[in-house]
């Protein structure tokens, strides 16, 4: 028994306060003075009524607070992002390097930002990377608008499901192996003469101009690579006057500047806005182009088929007879596959190669140094990968180029499949893993004077190379880059043949401009250098 106060004022005067009340279980209301000790009465009654309310409300409390830190899983740092779109109004479009390296001074090697609504972990530490790298949770690359444009789900490059990229990634580190370009190939020497013949034309190309050449490289740089790609992919080189390669390989840079970093990628709604229409509409136009040339070299390819060819093209048409056409060989298949070996491998290595000629023509010294070491070791013989190991200079003012200018800036994005764990922290499935490998190339912390051109970093105390370990242009793990070696062969031998005979120097008081588009990879500004006949 006990009073339920039915308006809860407590107002009254000194005699006590009036309310009204309801004895427990009675309809009649009281109205009355109620004094210090009833009121009392009346609360202690209050508590105990409310009380499996109130206990009610403590336990889901507790529940709620439990569930939460239930997840006691640990994620990355990051910044504070916009709702819908994120962090990407803090990137710049031009540099997302340099702002995704900042980030990673403050909170640390690896960490998260939104891109739009996409969860974006950014991997700024070698060690780190590779450990994240070789998991098998990460082996998909992001469902990318752009991506999806230039490479779908077929090819190489962004092949998925797993099954199909497990075939075809052997399937070509297997042609790789057959032709030479692997560190375990042991005939390499076809392969050679066809990378030093390239190389030769380059430099006849130069001589043929004259003494002294005033000439922007690129197209000279994207002949000889395309030469040995196209031998090796097709069986045939193309015409060298057709102005197709040029227009292919132009196109291929333009899709490039646009491809990961694209609002388009990460702003689903963006697609209806009329400036990121256009934007869709010419990298669609762009790809569109790409893919008519492509067939017809395709079409080359085909009508050359023979089984004894060792070609790419040979090789899977080989294996498309025998299995008949089945989910993996198919002419779809082969032609993104064509297209990604040869994007893959010309706009990485040519632009390496402008890069070394950039930082040559300025830093003259290393220029004859390395010009030095090649008349030595060399002896006027033609080089070959036994020389390697006698041009440790050389090779390491190829790897601090790869180090000063990265290739491939902000890395090959990957896709996580599942949760998973590094170093403690989860990161969550359906997240896309950024390897920032200009962020790893240029840590304070791991190289001194990183501004500075300097290959004797790469080299130990009696001046042999040595690999470092912060090193990872071609990044790393089961699906690191395939073509590592090829790369590396090509690099060698243009080097190795052009240096002995053509001197590079800047134009007149010019200094080089070393300034870049970071696409998907670095673009080096158009500029003309001297060639010197040697
Ligand atoms: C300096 C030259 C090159 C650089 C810096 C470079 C860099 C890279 C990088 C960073 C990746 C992403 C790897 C990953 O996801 O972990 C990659 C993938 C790839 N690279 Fe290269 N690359 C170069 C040359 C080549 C060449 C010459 C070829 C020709 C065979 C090639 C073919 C490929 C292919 C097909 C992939 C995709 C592999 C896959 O998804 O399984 N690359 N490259």
């Amino acid at each position: 028994m006990g009073w339920e106060i039915l308006n809860g004022n407590k107002e009254g005067n000194e005699q006590g306060e009036w309310t009204y009340v309801r004895a427990r279980g009675e309809s009649s209301i009281d109205y009355g003075i109620v004094n210090e000790e009833a009121w009392e009465e009346i609360e202690r009654f209050e508590v105990g009524e409310k009380m499996p309310v109130i206990m009610l409300i403590v336990v889901v409390i507790i529940v709620i607070c439990f569930y939460f830190s239930f997840d006691s899983r640990k994620y990355p740092p990051g910044p504070w992002n916009l709702p819908l779109i994120g962090y990407l109004y803090k990137l710049d479009k031009k540099t997302p390097n340099l702002d995704l390296m900042q980030l990673a001074q403050k909170y640390g090697p690896i960490y998260t930002i939104k891109l739009g609504l996409t969860n974006t972990v950014v991997i700024a530490e070698a060690k780190l990377l590779k450990k994240v790298l070789l998991k098998d949770q990460v082996l998909a690359r992001p469902p990318l608008l752009t991506f999806q444009m230039m490479f779908g789900e077929k090819g190489l490059t962004c092949c998925w499901p797993l099954h199909m990229w497990k075939n075809q990634r052997k399937f070509v580190a297997d042609f790789l192996r057959t032709v030479g370009a692997t560190k375990t190939a042991t005939n390499k020497s076809t392969l050679e003469q066809l990378i030093r013949k390239s190389a030769e034309n380059f430099v006849q190309d130069i001589h043929s101009r004259g003494d002294r050449t005033l000439l922007d490289p690129s197209e000279a740089v994207g002949n000889y690579v395309s030469t040995i790609v196209h031998t090796l992919l097709l069986g045939t080189s193309f015409s060298r006057d057709e102005n197709t390669q040029i227009d292919l390989s132009s196109n291929i840079d333009d899709v490039s500047k646009m491809t990961f970093c694209s609002r388009l990628n990460f702003l689903p709604f963006a697609q209806f806005l009329p400036q990121y229409r256009k934007m869709k509409n010419v990298f669609k136009q762009t790809m569109e182009k790409i893919r008519h040339t492509q067939e017809k070299f395709v079409n080359t390819g085909v009508s050359n088929f023979s089984k004894n060819n060792t070609s790419l093209i040979d090789t899977f048409l080989t294996e498309m007879a025998r299995n008949g056409s089945d989910e993996i060989y198919n002419a779809e298949q082969l032609k993104q596959l064509l297209f990604d070996l040869f994007a893959a491998s010309t706009e990485t290595t040519v632009h390496s190669i402008r890069w070394l000629l950039l930082y040559l023509a300025r830093y003259q010294e290393v220029q004859s140094k390395v010009r030095r070491e090649l008349l030595q070791v060399l002896q006027g013989k033609p080089p070959d990968t036994g020389d390697l190991a006698k041009l440790g200079y050389m090779k390491a003012t190829i790897a601090e180029i790869a180090r000063i200018r990265t290739l491939v800036p902000l890395g090959f994005p990957r896709y996580a499949t599942e949760d998973f764990c590094v170093d403690n922290m989860t990161i969550k499935k359906d997240s896309l893993i950024i390897p920032l490998l200009w962020a790893i190339h240029m840590d304070p912390k791991v190289w001194e004077k990183l501004e500075e051109f300097s290959p004797d970093r790469f080299l130990d105390g009696e001046g042999k190379f040595c690999k470092h370990e912060s090193l990872v242009p071609f990044q790393a793990g089961k699906r690191m880059c395939v073509g590592k070696h090829l790369a590396n062969m090509m690099m060698f031998q243009f080097v190795a043949t052009v240096l002995q005979k053509v001197k590079i120097e800047c134009c007149g008081s010019d200094p080089v401009d070393f300034s870049y588009e970071c696409g998907l990879s670095l673009l080096p500004k158009p500029q003309k250098l001297v060639f010197v006949k040697i």
